[in-house]
């Protein structure tokens, strides 16, 4: 790899066609032979820096006919993204489980989520306004359930012992999401007020979502997995009629109050229903819930807006739970690291929660610890593209030489981020968490030098690359730094005396480690 790598097009002569390296491939089982043998899905994370090693900066492999096509450079892979249409393939279309759900019980606005084409767009330009653009506006209400997610952590973890630390950050994760989606927690972090039928919608979806990862990322169970698909059923019907009722009971009292206050400013408006709307939502609705806003909007029916929520919170609670689980796993490994954070947080904060984009901006240590620990223990070990058309994919100057690779619509090509991240050519001490590496000054250090590499923003965070970019990234941002702020200035947390010391990254729908360590969270100093 060079830094400033020149771009060139086919035309130029010394582009040579080339095929990518792979393992030895069979007919229909590819190169799982190789995969197993190298350690399967447990030793994913492994696999792909070893992979790395071996092949260099492009490799393919091929597992039961899901062929994957794998770079190192993000300036590479930028090149499928920048070849994206108006309607790019996005990765919950391979998510079996869920879209046989969303066919068999005639879902139709929740399959448009994971749709591709005008269906996809239109579902998506639905959401965005409310979900991806007003992010900033969800830190008040997240901090407030912060707040009381931190103020039960200590009794709840060490004291009373109720549950391990790493399944309160996941209830965590449900109480902060459910807290933007309908504007109030279900608080299942505090066993003294959850109610056991929250705890059961939690534990659904948790099993919901597991067995999907154990479906889509064990070749083998994709093979023999028909009782896996039976039991995602029984799951995925608990959370869809629980989130449905909960999104369609805030959706009608959004709408019951909004037509209540129509009527009321009606009178006093001299009947102005727009002027009555835009009272109705300054006064009844200072900082309403997403799903207030979707019934404001009125492109949805209340019925369209129930329907999403079960969607929403499986590809929103779990997968920000995964991420936190790896951050406080890295904090508690690393005192010293954490005594910085805490050292931060209170010379910023001072007590204070954090709800603002600029206090957020005044955290660099903060951020650094969240960028360190993506890279050190990323929660996926690819970003995924699907392929909708045929590409040339340039690979400039690999050994002097630019090579193009022909790759067919349908594939899959990956950014692999067990490569340049694990590699001491760009990293120093790559396999140690030093968050100091992405504060600002060592960022603007690198500058020029092969390291910048590490700066690319497709090794910045997990939420994909494209116009198929995460639509929680930045509420899922806002929730991960928000928590940690509250937790890190109250809380000192560390690995048990007891507790396992070592744990390998093992693939669920994401990756977690497992065993996952107990964890004692005392009061800070
Ligand atoms: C740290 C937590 C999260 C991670 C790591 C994550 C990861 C991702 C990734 C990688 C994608 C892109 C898949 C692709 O390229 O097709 C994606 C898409 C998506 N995410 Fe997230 N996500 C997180 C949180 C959330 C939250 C909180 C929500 C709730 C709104 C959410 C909803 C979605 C949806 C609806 C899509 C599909 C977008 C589309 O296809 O247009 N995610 N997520």
């Amino acid at each position: 790899f060079q830094t400033g790598l020149p771009q060139p097009h086919l035309a130029n002569p010394k582009i040579i066609p080339s095929t990518p390296p792979t393992p030895l491939k069979f007919p229909i089982i590819g190169t799982l032979p190789d995969f197993l043998l190298r350690g399967g899905v447990d030793s994913l994370s492994q696999i792909y820096t070893d992979m790395y090693n071996e092949y260099g900066s492009v490799f393919s492999l091929s597992l039961m006919g899901s062929d994957q096509f794998v770079l190192a450079d993000p300036r590479v892979f930028d090149q499928v993204v920048r070849s994206e249409s108006r309607y790019p393939i996005g990765g919950g279309e391979d998510v079996a489980t869920f879209t046989q759900f969303y066919d068999a019980n005639n879902l139709t606005v929740a399959k448009k989520g994971s749709s591709r084409g005008e269906d996809w767009k239109e579902w998506r330009s639905a959401m965005d306004p409310d979900m991806y653009k007003a992010w900033e506006s969800y830190m008040p209400t997240i901090a407030e359930v912060a707040r009381k997610i931190s103020s039960v952590a200590g009794r709840e973890v060490s004291e009373a012992k109720n549950i391990e630390f790493v399944d309160f950050l996941s209830r965590a994760a449900f109480d902060m999401f459910t807290a933007v989606m309908v504007g109030q927690s279900l608080q299942t972090t505090d066993n003294s007020v959850a109610s056991p039928e929250d705890i059961e919608f939690v534990k659904a979806t948790q099993a919901a979502f597991d067995v999907t990862g154990r479906l889509l990322s064990n070749p083998l169970d994709k093979l023999f997995g028909g009782d896996l698909y039976s039991e995602f059923n029984v799951n995925m019907e608990k959370t869809y009629r629980f989130a449905n009722k909960m999104n369609k009971e805030a959706a009608d009292q959004a709408l019951q109050l909004q037509q209540e206050t129509v009527t009321t400013n009606d009178e006093s408006e001299g009947k102005c229903p727009i002027k009555g709307m835009q009272n109705a939502i300054k006064t009844k609705f200072s900082n309403p819930s997403f799903v207030e806003r979707l019934v404001h909007r009125g492109q949805l029916s209340n019925d369209e807006i129930a329907e999403i929520a079960a969607p929403l919170l499986m590809a929103g609670v779990d997968t920000t739970a995964y991420v936190m689980s790896w951050l406080y796993l890295n904090l508690a490994s690393n005192p010293d690291a954490q005594a910085k954070l805490a050292a931060e947080l209170k010379s910023v904060l001072n007590g204070a929660d954090l709800t603002t984009k600029e206090q957020m901006d005044s955290l660099p240590y903060l951020k650094a610890c969240i960028r360190e620990s993506h890279r050190l223990t990323p929660a996926t070990v690819v970003v995924v593209k699907r392929l909708e058309k045929d590409i040339d994919i340039v690979v400039p100057n690999v050994d002097g030489i630019s090579r193009s690779y022909h790759i067919e619509a349908g594939n899959r090509i990956c950014l692999n981020l067990r490569g340049i991240p694990m590699d001491p050519k760009y990293v120093t001490n790559p396999t140690l968490f030093q968050p100091e590496r992405f504060l600002p000054s060592a960022i603007q250090e690198r500058k020029g030098t092969p390291s910048e590499i590490m700066d690319h923003p497709a090794f910045s965070d997990p939420f994909g690359r494209g116009k198929r970019r995460c639509l929680g990234s930045n509420v899922a941002t806002a929730e991960i730094m928000i928590l940690a702020a509250r937790l890190f200035q109250d809380w000192e947390i560390t690995l048990s005396k007891d507790s396992v010391k070592e744990w390998k990254a093992s693939q669920k729908l994401m990756l977690k480690a497992d065993p996952y360590p107990s964890m004692d969270v005392v009061r800070r100093m």
